[in-house]
């Protein structure tokens, strides 16, 4: 497999549930890129992850990993994936050497040196319960058993959730390191916005269970502009450019998913910033309606 081949390709993947649906999602992850799955609480990052995974039965649509099809070979495909979540899936009652001791026969190129170092670089001790680990602990033994088998994809829900600052850091630096190999490839979901301005490469992003966008970091901020400036330049039609404002007593500002159409528009009456990743997820999430403050 080359790089900027696809190593997991979606094709109307959607999922309903009784209070949610996610609307049908195609789209494709290139190899040697981590990608940032970023979006509000309930967006469905966590279902998305969850059907690629084999975890959740989509409603409709397919997932190829590796260019081979889920479920049919999940076997095969699921030996070359390191999968963590922050949902504790181990026997909470064994230890961790012994979870281990179930786990590592399902991998072939399962690593004992890369997982000794691991835990002592985590300080897990491999007689501890599982149960008896807190949340950052717990996310810490998901990440050296995903370290552990050589995985050629990473996929992570929300790997950073209950990670002290430091650690959070480190973790990132791993990942990092892990993807300076570029066969290799890395899809994480966060709320986090700074974990994503650190080392993705793209980014996709979900609002109320629909795709908004993937693409990479320097299109993103290419294409999208924060406006700001007084009130009076506010009417139907520059309301209308606008994916989402904040009005103030002194000032408006609002996000513009077109720079050129911003800039024609407002032209020298605005100041025209490139937003932050975390503005592009505030006022796509808050719509036109915006906050008033
Ligand atoms: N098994 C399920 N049965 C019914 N509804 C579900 C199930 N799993 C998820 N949902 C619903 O799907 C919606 C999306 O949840 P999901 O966990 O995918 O969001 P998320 O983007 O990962 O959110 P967060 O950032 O809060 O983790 C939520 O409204 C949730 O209640």
């Amino acid at each position: 497999m080359n790089q900027d081949e696809n190593v997991i390709e979606l094709d109307g993947l959607s999922k309903s549930y009784s209070r949610f649906r996610l609307e049908p999602v195609t789209m494709s992850f290139k190899q040697g890129y981590i990608t940032g799955l970023v979006g509000p609480n309930g967006a469905g990052k966590s279902t998305l992850i969850k059907l690629i995974m084999g975890m959740a039965v989509p409603s409709s649509g397919g997932v190829k990993i590796f260019g081979r099809r889920m479920p049919e070979r999940e076997l095969e495909i699921k030996e070359r994936i390191g999968y963590v979540s922050d949902e504790c899936h181990y026997y909470e009652h064994l230890s961790i050497g012994a979870m281990k001791n179930v786990l590592a026969p399902f991998y072939s190129r399962w690593d004992e040196k890369q997982y000794s170092q691991l835990l002592e670089r985590f300080e897990l001790h491999p007689k501890s319960k599982i149960r008896s680990l807190s949340k950052g602990m717990k996310m810490k033994l998901s990440l050296a058993f995903a370290l552990s088998h050589h995985a050629d994809l990473l996929i992570m829900d929300e790997p950073t959730a209950g990670l002290d600052p430091v650690f959070r850091r480190e973790l990132l630096d791993m990942l990092a390191d892990f993807i300076q190999d570029d066969t290799r490839t890395i899809i994480f979901s966060t709320h986090v916005t700074t974990d994503l301005d650190r080392i993705a490469d793209y980014i996709a992003f979900m609002n109320k269970g629909s795709l908004v966008f993937c693409d990479s970091k320097e299109e993103i901020f290419e294409r999208y502009a924060l406006v700001k400036a007084d009130n009076s330049l506010l009417d139907r039609d520059t309301r209308g450019a606008l994916l989402g404002i904040r009005e103030t007593s002194v000032g408006f500002e609002g996000l513009s998913a077109d720079r050129k159409e911003a800039e024609r528009l407002f032209g020298g009456f605005a100041h025209i910033e490139t937003p932050t990743l975390e503005d592009i997820m505030f006022y796509t999430a808050k719509g036109r309606s915006g906050a008033h403050v």
